[in-house]
């Protein structure tokens, strides 16, 4: 158990009320409300176990394709990224969690937008880690630094003696993930005839890194309580999401999640679809920009985290790539547009709608 003082103030005040319904006390961070209504039981099992895996050494062109159009996610081995490192950065990110807020907080307060920076329960970011919607009741159970791997992006802070190396940690692990997300995009461009990986702007990649923080004993976590296979829980007193589903906005996302807390999920014909962590395996996503390039053959797919019945905290770190400023996405489902004018539709919608339109917002309309 970490100590509560290295916990974001909105996630230790948190209280059950007397008939179950679960509420964040004011101040701190802003206000929770339960998640989404629930569903019919589901287990998981055999389409958990049925997500492609893919071998980056010998990708397997089928199940690539099988992984892009029909799943939208696939696991990745033979990657590549030596697991020494992917063992110390996990090690150096709960280190840095582990910090009181306050020094946290401290460390990332003079960022600007583009700059790396560190939030916690924010309901909707942009690519920099912005909140959006700083109003919105619902927050996210999560919090996260944002490391753009631009290196004139870097702030003064992340030469910190407590992060240099954790920065020199993830710059190589920044590396990897650019080679991987072009590896990926070509072959998944191959497939359909284009050139994906022209998509992939290295320069734009973004690591983040989150712990979300345990669900505190006194409280309810997925519903069920004691069986993590089941999906879709019959829920009277729901535990927060640690990330509200969403599609990502980016070519491709890669997480590298946490080998003992799992919480990630996929929405795969309505239901949603846990994916159990292996270890020293990547999980990759299409993200929205892809599935416009592709016209509509691979598939941006929802899938959110969430909070687990578990005395762990759960530590994961994400990598997005998005193509560079001003390339333009050319294809015939959508009006061409550029990922600048994508992010900015997105960011209007939050602010007056609540949530993401995406890629809806760009569809060519039959008169064109
Ligand atoms: O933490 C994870 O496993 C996934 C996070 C995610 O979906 C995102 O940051 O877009
Ligand atoms: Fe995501």
């Amino acid at each position: 158990m970490n100590d509560p003082q290295s916990y974001p103030p909105v996630f230790r005040r948190r209280r059950q009320t007397s008939n179950g319904t679960i509420h964040v006390d004011e101040g701190g961070g802003g206000g929770g409300k339960p998640e989404e209504a629930v569903t019919t039981q589901h287990k998981s099992p055999p389409l958990e176990a049925a997500v492609p895996v893919i071998d980056l050494e010998r990708p397997d062109v089928g199940k690539l394709r099988e992984a892009g159009r029909e799943w939208g996610f696939f696991r990745l081995v033979n990657h590549g990224v030596p697991e020494p490192l992917l063992e110390q950065l996990k090690t150096h990110a709960a280190d840095f969690f582990a910090q009181p807020f306050d020094s946290k907080q401290a460390l990332f307060s003079s960022g600007g937008d583009g700059t790396a920076s560190y939030f916690w329960g924010t309901p909707i970011l942009n690519s920099s880690g912005r909140t959006l919607d700083k109003s919105a009741q619902e927050i996210n159970w999560v919090e996260a630094i944002n490391l753009p791997l631009s290196s004139s992006q870097l702030p003064a802070t992340c030469h910190h003696p407590s992060l240099q190396s954790f920065r020199t940690l993830v710059e190589e692990y920044g590396k990897h993930m650019g080679r991987i997300s072009r590896t990926v995009a070509d072959a998944m461009g191959k497939l359909a005839s284009l050139e994906c990986g022209d998509y992939v702007s290295e320069p734009t990649g973004i690591i983040r890194v989150y712990r979300y923080p345990q669900v505190p004993p006194q409280q309810p976590a997925d519903g069920d309580g004691n069986n993590n296979n089941v999906v879709a829980e019959q829920e009277t007193s729901p535990a927060p999401l640690g990330m509200q589903a969403h599609t990502d906005s980016s070519v491709v996302s890669i997480v590298l999640q946490d080998d003992q807390v799992s919480g990630l999920q996929f929405l795969k014909n309505d239901v949603w679809v846990p994916l159990e962590p292996v270890p020293n395996t990547l999980v990759v996503n299409i993200g929205d920009m892809m599935q416009a390039i592709s016209d509509d053959e691979f598939r941006s797919v929802k899938h959110r985290v969430k909070v687990k019945k578990c005395k762990e905290d759960r530590i994961s770190i994400c990598y997005f790539v998005f193509p560079g400023e001003g390339q333009i996405m050319e294809s015939s489902k959508y009006k061409p547009f550029t990922y600048r004018e994508f992010q900015q539709q997105v960011q209007e919608d939050i602010k007056t709608l609540g949530f993401k339109v995406g890629l809806e917002r760009f569809k060519r309309t039959i008169a064109g």
